[in-house]
């Protein structure tokens, strides 16, 4: 049964109860470079007493670095060893999970964040942000000279894509079926400043379609996630709680790492998708309307 906190008191308890918090970042911090209200001042308040912080974002379009710049720029303390990207784990999990051989290739439908972690792990790739893919030319297989060492092909959101990255992509899934075909994350929409747009998951489902076949998902709610965080982190299930704005990521996320959920509803999740006839099968340990909501545990 989900918890709707209001009272200061519940906010209080919330606070003492656990020690490490990890934030979503589309949706429960900002919207787009808008900062949430009291998204700031919340962070600030659990910083100083003494929480352990993690942000934990399906957004590939942004390496760990990049993040911490955008931190920094919201005035937000974040250090790059407590941001964990889907650009990130997707690298990490290339480089030593799957173990890609050092002599092969990634084509990457996606933007520089995939690109900054594929490098800082030593991965080779092709495509991405590569002027000669990011065309609206038309596409044709005549003019085009497959790369021999693709040996997977990684798609995520990806606000220059277009015909020649889906083809390219297409021909190295369709040619050999041994070819891995990974996506960072499957979220259908992205909240943005200015309201929704296609997510990274309707960016690969044209792929999907086309091939009939499904990508390994490396983002949450996925255990890769969580995996490639523990491998850095050390923290308690018990006193952790994952807070988000998308149920069937960040909750379910949550939920498969044993973590307690906190939803918000500044993101993608509204009161009726929790409410009612239609209301999810994922239930939150908590809800509240925003993540600003926990200033009111503050003594006044
Ligand atoms: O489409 C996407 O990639 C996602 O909507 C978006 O980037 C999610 O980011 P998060 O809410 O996990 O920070
Ligand atoms: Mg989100």
């Amino acid at each position: 049964m989900t918890v709707r906190l209001s009272a200061a008191e519940q906010y209080e308890a919330l606070l003492n109860k656990y020690d490490t918090w990890m934030f979503d970042c589309d949706g429960v911090l900002w919207h787009g470079d808008r900062p949430i209200e009291g998204a700031v001042e919340v962070l600030d308040m659990l910083r100083k007493r003494g929480k352990r912080l993690l942000f934990v974002t399906n957004n590939a379009t942004k390496s760990r670095r990049s993040y911490k710049t955008k931190f920094d720029q919201l005035g937000i303390e974040a250090h790059v060893d407590e941001i964990y990207g889907s650009a990130y784990a997707a690298a990490v999990y290339i480089s030593s999970v799957m173990k890609l051989p050092k002599d092969k290739k990634v084509f990457v439908i996606g933007m520089s964040g995939i690109e900054e972690e594929l490098c800082n792990e030593g991965v080779s790739y092709v495509g991405g942000t590569d002027p000669a893919d990011c065309t609206l030319e038309p596409f044709s297989l005549a003019d085009f000279t497959p790369d021999p060492d693709v040996a997977a092909v990684l798609c995520g959101l990806d606000s220059a894509i277009n015909y020649t990255k889906l083809a390219k992509a297409f021909h190295y899934l369709h040619r050999d079926p041994s070819c891995r075909f990974l996506v960072t994350n499957e979220d259908s929409t992205f909240p943005s400043a200015h309201g929704l747009l296609p997510g990274a998951g309707a960016i690969s489902a044209p792929l999907r379609f086309a091939l009939n076949r499904d990508p390994l998902s490396i983002g949450k709610p996925a255990k890769t996630m969580l995996d490639c965080i523990q491998a850095k982190v050390q923290f308690d299930p018990k006193h952790t709680i994952m807070i988000g704005d998308r149920l069937n990521t960040d909750i379910l996320f949550g939920q498969a790492g044993g973590l307690a959920t906190l939803l918000v509803l500044t993101g993608v999740t509204s009161e009726d998708h929790i409410t009612g006839p239609n209301a999810s099968t994922v239930v939150p340990d908590y809800v509240t309307p925003s993540i600003g909501d926990l200033r009111s545990a503050e003594p006044s």
